[in-house]
């Protein structure tokens, strides 16, 4: 279980997270959600150290991440899997290179042993034997997928994923957020999703927040979103034509 409370940054005299608070429980998807520039990559990176809150903690099962020293936050980074908005493979790298990548960083596990979980991953994505790939050779969806099983080789805790969806088709999409959804289940992963993907909100929300202007103006459900009577929410939910044809339906 993660938890934050209070969270407060700014960017010079730009107040971008303005006290957040939440508690985001393992074996199911937590969604962070939010229009355009109202913190939720900022909130991101202030859980996983990219930026130091300004005030505020961030709690790893009761470790709070804020207080440690470089060392001890190594120890928790390695129990934490990321998956990067447009992937971000290398590429000069192939596909097996890209997943032993953690292995090799943070382990000193013989390379048959690495190899294992490489492949181990590879077929818990669906992209076994494609090893030897580089990923100029892979489509949008494949390149997530990759993402994922280097996100996952560690085994970790806590999985972040920061706007898996962006650039892939609505086909495609669901596909990674049903993995994102069952990885989280079996492995009981405290799983955190950055998203304004609205199909994503009402397929895996199992824990909603919804940040407004770096404010949590609401949390909830995937079935509690679609009946919420606040204005801002209500704006950010039925934005799309399909969701304000939908309305008042679910
Ligand atoms: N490193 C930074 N330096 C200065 N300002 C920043 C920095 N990172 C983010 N900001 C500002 O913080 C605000 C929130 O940005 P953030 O990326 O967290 O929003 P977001 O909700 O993730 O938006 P999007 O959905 O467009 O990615 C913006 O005004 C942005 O300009």
């Amino acid at each position: 279980m993660i938890e934050i409370k209070d969270i407060y940054k700014s960017f010079g005299d730009n107040e971008v997270l303005k006290g957040i608070s939440g508690k985001f429980e393992e074996g199911v998807t937590n969604l962070i959600i939010g229009g355009s520039g109202s913190g939720k990559t900022t909130l991101l990176k202030c859980m996983i150290g990219l930026h130091q809150p300004d005030k505020g903690t961030v709690l790893y099962d009761g470790r709070e991440f804020t207080q440690l020293n470089f060392e001890e936050r190594i120890e928790i980074r390695k129990e934490i899997g990321m998956l990067f908005q447009g992937s971000a493979l290398f590429d000069s790298m192939t596909v097996e290179e890209n997943i032993m990548f953690p292995l090799n960083m943070f382990t000193d596990q013989p390379r048959s042993e690495k190899l294992d979980r490489v492949n181990f991953c590879l077929e818990r994505v669906n992209l076994a034997d494609k090893n030897k790939l580089f990923p100029a050779e892979l489509s949008g969806g494949m390149k997530k997928r990759v993402g994922i099983a280097r996100a996952i080789a560690m085994n970790p805790k806590y999985l972040f994923c920061d706007e898996p969806n962006s650039g892939l088709d609505p086909k495609t999409s669901i596909v990674i957020d049903e993995l994102i959804k069952e990885i989280t289940e079996e492995y009981k992963t405290t799983t955190i999703v950055v998203t304004h993907d609205m199909n994503s909100v009402m397929g895996i929300g199992d824990y909603i927040i919804f940040l407004h202007e770096g404010k949590k103006f609401w949390e909830g459900s995937k079935e509690e979103i679609a009946k919420t009577d606040i204005e801002e929410l209500n704006d950010f939910v039925f934005a799309s034509r399909f969701m304000k044809a939908a309305k008042g339906k679910f």
